[in-house]
C-alpha cells in the first residue's frame, strides 16, 4: 500500500532531514514511526501526504508514484489519505458535523451522501449525537475523535497520524489506538508517528525507527 524507495529530503538552508529511507507497508498493516525530536518523522509523513516533495527517491501509494506529481493531481490523490494531527486542527467556529463533512464538500459529494457518510464516521468513533456541538464544547479525547472521523470519512486506504495521542491520557490513548486497530481489520493501512514508547510496547505492532534521518534496521 505504501512504498518508499531510497527517499532523501534536504530542506533549503538545512541539513538532510531524511537519508535513503526505504520501507514497505502492506494493506491493513499498522506501524509506529518513532525517533527523537528532529529525527525526520514529520518530514516523512509530509512526503507521503504530498505536503513536501522528496529531493531524491520515490514514494508509491497503492502502486502510484506520488513523488513528483503535479499540484493539480494532489487533491485527487489525497482522497486516499486520512490525516490526523496531535492538535486536532478542527475549525472551532463550525459544528462537529461541518468539520467532519469538510473533505466530502471539497470532493464535491452530493448533500444526502455527505449526511450519510458523516453520520457513519461519527458512529464509528462513538460521537453520533454530538453533530451539532462545537469542538470547544467537547473534551480533548472527543475532539481527537472528531479529527479521526474527519480522517476516515473519505474511506481512505492509508491513515497517517502525527502524535495522535500527544494530548490524551493513557485511557483515551488506548481507546484511540483501539480505533486504529479496528480500521486495519477492514484493510486500512495505518502509520502513526509517536514518542510514546509505552504505548508502542503495549501494542506490539511493527516499529520503524528514524535516527537523524536514517531508518534503523528492524
Ligand atoms: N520546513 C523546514 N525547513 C527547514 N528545515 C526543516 C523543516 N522542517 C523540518 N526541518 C528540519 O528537518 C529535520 C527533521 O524534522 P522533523 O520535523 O521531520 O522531525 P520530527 O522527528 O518530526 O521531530 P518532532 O518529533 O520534534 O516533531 C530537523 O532537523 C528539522 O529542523
Amino acid at each position: 500500500m505504501l512504498r518508499c524507495e531510497h527517499v532523501c529530503k534536504r530542506y533549503p538552508d538545512a541539513g538532510d532531514a531524511l537519508v535513503d529511507v526505504s520501507l514497505n507497508l502492506g494493506r491493513g498493516e499498522m506501524a509506529f514511526l518513532t525517533g527523537r525530536s528532529g529525527a525526520g518523522k514529520s518530514t516523512l509523513l509530509k512526503l507521503i501526504a504530498m505536503m513536501e516533495q522528496s529531493t531524491r527517491g520515490n514514494v508509491f501509494l497503492d502502486g502510484k508514484d506520488i513523488s513528483r506529481i503535479s499540484e493539480r493531481r494532489i487533491p485527487y490523490l489525497r482522497r486516499n489519505l486520512g490525516l490526523i494531527f496531535q492538535d486536532y486542527k478542527l475549525l472551532n467556529d463550525r459544528t462537529v458535523f461541518d468539520n467532519v463533512a469538510l473533505p466530502l464538500i471539497v470532493s464535491g459529494y452530493p448533500h444526502p451522501e455527505i449526511s450519510r457518510r458523516v453520520r457513519a464516521a461519527l458512529d464509528k468513533v462513538g460521537l453520533l449525537g454530538k453533530e451539532r456541538k462545537h469542538p470547544l464544547a467537547l473534551s480533548g479525547g472527543e475532539q481527537q475523535r472528531v479529527g479521526i472521523a474527519r480522517a476516515i470519512v473519505n474511506k481512505p486506504k492509508l491513515i497517517l497520524a502525527d502524535e495522535p495521542t500527544g494530548n490524551l491520557d493513557p485511557d483515551l490513548s488506548a481507546e484511540v489506538m483501539n480505533m486504529f486497530e479496528q480500521f486495519t481489520q477492514v484493510g486500512v493501512t495505518v502509520l502513526i508517528a509517536t514518542h510514546d514508547i509505552e504505548l508502542i510496547n503495549q501494542l506490539g505492532h511493527r516499529v520503524l525507527t528514524l535516527e537523524q534521518g536514517h531508518l534503523l534496521p528492524c
